[in-house]
């Protein structure tokens, strides 16, 4: 993948490790800093590859005496997004699993409300825990979609070698680190070879894979890679313009940074062809 943001992407050795620069851990079992040595002492900051979420989760279902079904998970990984195993037996799951999920996450939005102070049975709040466990159903709801029911067979032969261009798609998705939207502009071009694809299913596409959990390198490779599969074009661009609530809300509160990545396949990693398309998107430097 290649960044037209100006700041390089590191390369990762596996799809799910992602770098962290982190303090280097002092004692936490004691309140006193840890005295300064002098020469010996340590460096400030160490490079950690996290592989996985890293942290451990804890279980806020505060009713141990319920009988809990097994719930599949929703997403196995597997690097190109389409449809995994544990994404097929959620999209068939029965609606006795449906409703114990849905149950399960009300409880879980109520013992966050009680742990931030709030009283979940006031009257404001009473409707909350249902109202978000469905918004988070349908936020995620990309988890139960899949590429070739979406395309549904939106082929078409026709011999056009030029780009093909969709740009602005609205994007609305969730950052898995925070659960916290990310929305911008996604750009999805190709160069067709011998079929090209109903023109709609581009930004149905890019929703299947924006409605999951997610970090912006992943959903513009995801979507770049669905294309390919499905279409088998001489090349495919995409090309992502976003905003992370978690950056400009809270953690290092910068509002007004923007984030894009890009993907570039085929005959579009070719520089002629990546400068015609970002020409064509509005994002050459010129
Ligand atoms: N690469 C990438 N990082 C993301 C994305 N969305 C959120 N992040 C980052 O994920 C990182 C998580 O870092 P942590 O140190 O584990 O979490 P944190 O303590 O909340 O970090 P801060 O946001 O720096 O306060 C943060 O740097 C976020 O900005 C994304 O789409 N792509």
């Amino acid at each position: 993948m290649a960044s037209v943001g100006g700041a390089g992407v590191r390369s990762s050795k596996r799809k799910h490790q992602e770098t962290k620069v982190e303090k280097l851990k002092t004692d936490t079992s004691s309140a006193m800093p840890v005295p300064f040595t002098g020469n010996s002492a340590p460096p400030l900051y160490s490079v950690e590859i996290r592989h996985g979420p890293g942290k451990t989760a804890h279980d806020l279902d505060n009713q141990p005496a319920l009988k809990k079904p097994k719930l599949p998970l929703a997403a196995e990984l597997d690097g190109f997004g389409l449809q995994s195993n544990a994404t097929r037996s959620l999209t068939a799951e029965e609606p006795k699993l449906v409703a114990c999920r849905l149950d399960r996450m009300r409880g879980a939005v109520r013992t966050l409300l009680e742990c931030i102070g709030e009283d979940p049975d006031r009257e404001g709040l009473q409707d909350t825990p249902s109202r978000y466990a469905n918004a988070l159903l349908f936020l995620t709801s990309g988890h139960q979609m899949n590429v070739d029911t979406i395309v549904n067979k939106a082929l078409f032969h026709e011999s056009h070698h030029g780009m093909v261009i969709m740009r602005d798609i609205e994007i609305c998705s969730l950052c898995e680190h925070h659960l916290l939207p990310f929305t911008g502009k996604m750009h999805i071009g190709y160069v067709p070879s011998s079929a090209v694809i109903g023109l709609s299913k581009l930004p149905r596409i890019a929703e299947i894979f924006s409605r999951r959990l997610q970090i912006q390198e992943r959903l513009t490779k995801e979507v770049a890679h669905a294309i390919m599969e499905a279409v088998k074009p001489q090349g495919v661009a995409v090309v992502m313009e976003a905003s992370h609530l978690c950056i400009s809300m809270r953690g290092v509160q910068k509002p007004g940074t923007i984030t894009i990545t890009s993907h570039f396949s085929g005959c579009l990693e070719q520089s002629d062809l990546r400068s015609e398309f970002l020409g064509l998107v509005g994002m050459s430097r010129a």
